[in-house]
């Protein structure tokens, strides 16, 4: 191919890529609520993400969906950071996404805005899953629907005993739309994800321990964040440019699949858009 042909073919896909981008904030800055917070502490080059809405269990909006992922990028360019915790405000982790825009993602029938959303949350959970630090969820509470599937692209989950974990998606007339699947059945093999997936059974952390989905448990008389703490520090004990160093070959050793995770991702995102709007995913949230 000539280079003259190469250059305008590569401007056409940026402008494709600016175009879907543009789109995809539009949908999401217009659900506002919320907010995801960073503390960074130079000292133990420890982050903590919080996912802040408490009111709904720390649903995610459209408006937390860009916070998300705009700490990922403030985390991207941490060049001293070694690890980060996940956790949801007031004891409890996320019950998915913000179900009024969910909703109002189903109601405009023949839109590609479920589309747009999968594939904005996809691309900012697998940045998270590629973050040059070794990451943990930190679990309490409810880890439900998109809630469970944020806590799969940790390296690590830290789960109190009775937390309530589930894969609704399911029950909600839908298929994972933020990577879940795909992670679920690396983290598990396909026989455990697919029992979790089609049953949206809700299980407890014990049970997540069980069958290799919690790393560690905690029980009521811990605190949490100091327990998280304490088990992520272990991981830590080394230079950050060693641990960042580990943390890429094994971020490109999980790549070196035959099918790539963008290409599951973009399966999954067709998945998605087929059954968002669709008679089981309407009939779920007529239900309330
Ligand atoms: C690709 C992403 C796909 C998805 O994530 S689809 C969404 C999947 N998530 C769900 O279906 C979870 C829905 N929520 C629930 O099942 C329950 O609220 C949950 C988390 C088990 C907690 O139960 P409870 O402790 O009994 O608390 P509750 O139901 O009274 O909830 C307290 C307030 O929070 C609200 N809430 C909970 N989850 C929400 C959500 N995802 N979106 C929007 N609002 C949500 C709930 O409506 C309630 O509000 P209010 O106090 O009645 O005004």
């Amino acid at each position: 191919m000539g280079l003259q042909m190469q250059r305008s073919l590569s401007h056409v896909s940026f402008s494709i890529c600016s175009d879907l981008r543009r789109r995809q904030i539009d949908l999401l800055r217009k659900h506002r609520g919320g907010s995801v917070d960073l503390e960074v502490n130079e000292k133990t080059g420890i982050a903590l993400m919080t996912l802040n809405n408490p009111k709904k269990k720390n649903a995610i909006t459209g408006s937390m969906h860009l916070e998300f992922e705009e700490r990922i990028e403030e985390l991207e360019k941490w060049e001293t950071g070694k690890g980060l915790i996940v956790k949801g405000c007031g004891n409890t982790f996320c019950s998915g996404g913000d179900l009024n825009f969910v909703r109002a993602l189903a109601k405009e029938k023949d839109s590609d805005n479920p589309s747009l959303m999968s594939s904005f949350m996809q691309n900012a959970t697998t940045r998270l899953s590629n973050l040059p630090l070794i990451t943990v969820a930190l679990v309490e509470g409810f880890a439900v629907g998109g809630g469970a599937e944020l806590m799969t692209c940790c390296d690590f989950r830290v789960v109190h005993s009775s937390a309530r974990i589930g894969f609704l998606e399911a029950q909600m007339g839908l298929s994972t739309g933020w990577g879940g699947s795909v992670r679920l059945v690396h983290l598990l093999g396909r026989s455990k994800a697919l029992q979790l997936l089609t049953s949206a059974r809700v299980i407890s952390g014990i049970d997540a321990q069980k069958i290799g989905l919690a790393d560690e448990i905690f029980g009521e008389s811990d605190d949490p964040l100091e327990a998280t703490t304490s088990f992520l520090t272990k991981y830590l004990k080394f230079p950050s440019e060693v641990i960042k160093a580990m943390k890429r070959v094994a971020v490109n050793a999980s790549k070196s699949d035959s099918k790539s995770v963008e290409h599951l991702n973009a399966k999954e995102t067709d998945i998605f858009q087929n059954l968002c709007g669709g008679p089981a995913n309407l009939a779920a949230l007529n239900r309330k």
